[in-house]
């Protein structure tokens, strides 16, 4: 059984039922002055009498939150229909809230005051489906027509014994210049300059806010995580309506159930800014790397093998960026690096996606 509940308040964006197991993904907009995050995104997932909750793609949910998300539900016996259960959860919801400790506080506090007056509104409240580059949009197009069935894909990957197949034609992807630049590392174009104009634009206005965001990861220095800077909402719809499909068709398997990410900006410059990368992994499954600009010459991408992989140190390829608004999709295990850079700036926006429930 699979289909659409609808509660007041709240709606269900799915229902699967299988034997003893019952899935339903919630979406409740709770009021922003109580979360101004994604953070009513939830999926209940009851198995025979047991009953499990998570947020789905939810990217300011701090450990506290699921917490009391479970504790909410523990009480409930196992047989409580469905609408009353919804019901204790909005209720919950709302006073979750008070359960913040003083460092979570604060970083919710700080996204909510930078989002209520942000330089270029429109990067916080319209889908950045709007700046697609067109030809990432009629690739979108075509996979949400489902018009890609495995019976096209590429005789190359299905007979790849690596299991990240992927299900487009070759013929699609170089018309859309989707390039597969080494083993499973994709680049391709994916958002307009304006995009990349506006939003570094809004990164100067949030340094010179003087409010402060923790450092994008633990490896670059320089830069901000997007959620702190009130774009968690903008991100998440980026996420579900772009990169989950990319993600789907480029990596199936583990690319399937992307629910959540950490998204952040790095800056390299030969002054104030970090100057390379050292060869790493993501903790992510897979990663989405755009370039916002400005101009710059160095500070290539270095793509080796799979962590754990016998070649996994060989370097297999360098990547330039051929301007703002390139990206790149990669499998987090996929070890890469930044050379040196050698004038100008670089500024990224990398959102490491992952599988959390
Ligand atoms: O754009 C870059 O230099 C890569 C950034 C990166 O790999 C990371 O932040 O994990
Ligand atoms: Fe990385």
């Amino acid at each position: 059984m699979s289909g659409r509940l609808q509660f007041q308040g709240c709606v269900s964006r799915k229902l699967h039922r299988s034997g003893q197991e019952l899935m339903v993904d919630l979406f409740m907009k709770l009021p922003e002055s109580i979360f101004p995050t994604e953070a009513a995104n939830v999926r209940l997932h009851f198995l025979r009498r047991r009953l499990f909750a998570r947020w789905l793609l939810a990217p300011m949910v701090l450990q506290g939150q699921e917490e009391t998300l479970s504790r909410l539900l523990e009480d409930l016996p196992g047989e409580q229909p469905l609408i009353a259960m919804v019901s204790v959860l909005w209720e919950g919801l709302t006073s979750l809230r008070q359960g913040l400790r003083p460092r979570e506080q604060a970083l919710l506090q700080r996204a909510a005051a930078y989002r209520q007056r942000p330089l270029h509104e429109v990067l916080f409240t319209t889908s950045w489906l709007h700046f697609l580059d067109p030809r990432l949009r009629l690739l979108l197009r075509r996979l949400g027509q489902g018009s890609v069935a495995p019976a096209h894909a590429c005789a190359r990957c299905r007979a790849s014994q690596q299991g990240h197949a992927h299900l487009l034609p070759l013929r699609l992807l170089r018309k859309l210049q989707v390039e597969e630049i080494s083993k499973n590392v994709y680049a391709f174009p994916a958002l307009t300059p304006d995009f990349c104009r506006l939003f570094l634009e809004e990164l100067d206005a949030f340094y010179a806010s003087g409010l402060k965001s923790s450092r994008p990861n633990s490896m670059n220095r320089y830069g901000a995580v997007l959620e702190e800077v009130g774009l968690s909402l903008a991100v998440a719809d980026f996420q579900r309506h772009v990169l989950l499909p990319l993600a789907r068709a480029l990596f199936p398997g583990i690319g399937d159930e992307l629910d959540g990410h950490h998204a952040f900006v790095v800056h390299y410059r030969t002054e104030a800014g970090d100057r390379h990368l050292p060869p790493h992994r993501d903790d992510s499954e897979v990663t989405f790397n755009l370039a916002l600009g400005r101009s710059w010459e160095g500070c290539r991408l270095i793509f080796c093998g799979l962590m754990q992989e016998p070649d996994v140190h060989r370097h297999q390829i360098s990547h330039a960026f051929p301007g703002a608004g390139w990206a790149v999709l990669h499998l987090g295990r996929q070890v890469h690096a930044a050379e040196h850079i050698l004038s100008g700036e670089r500024t990224n926006l990398a959102a490491r996606l992952l599988t959390r429930v």
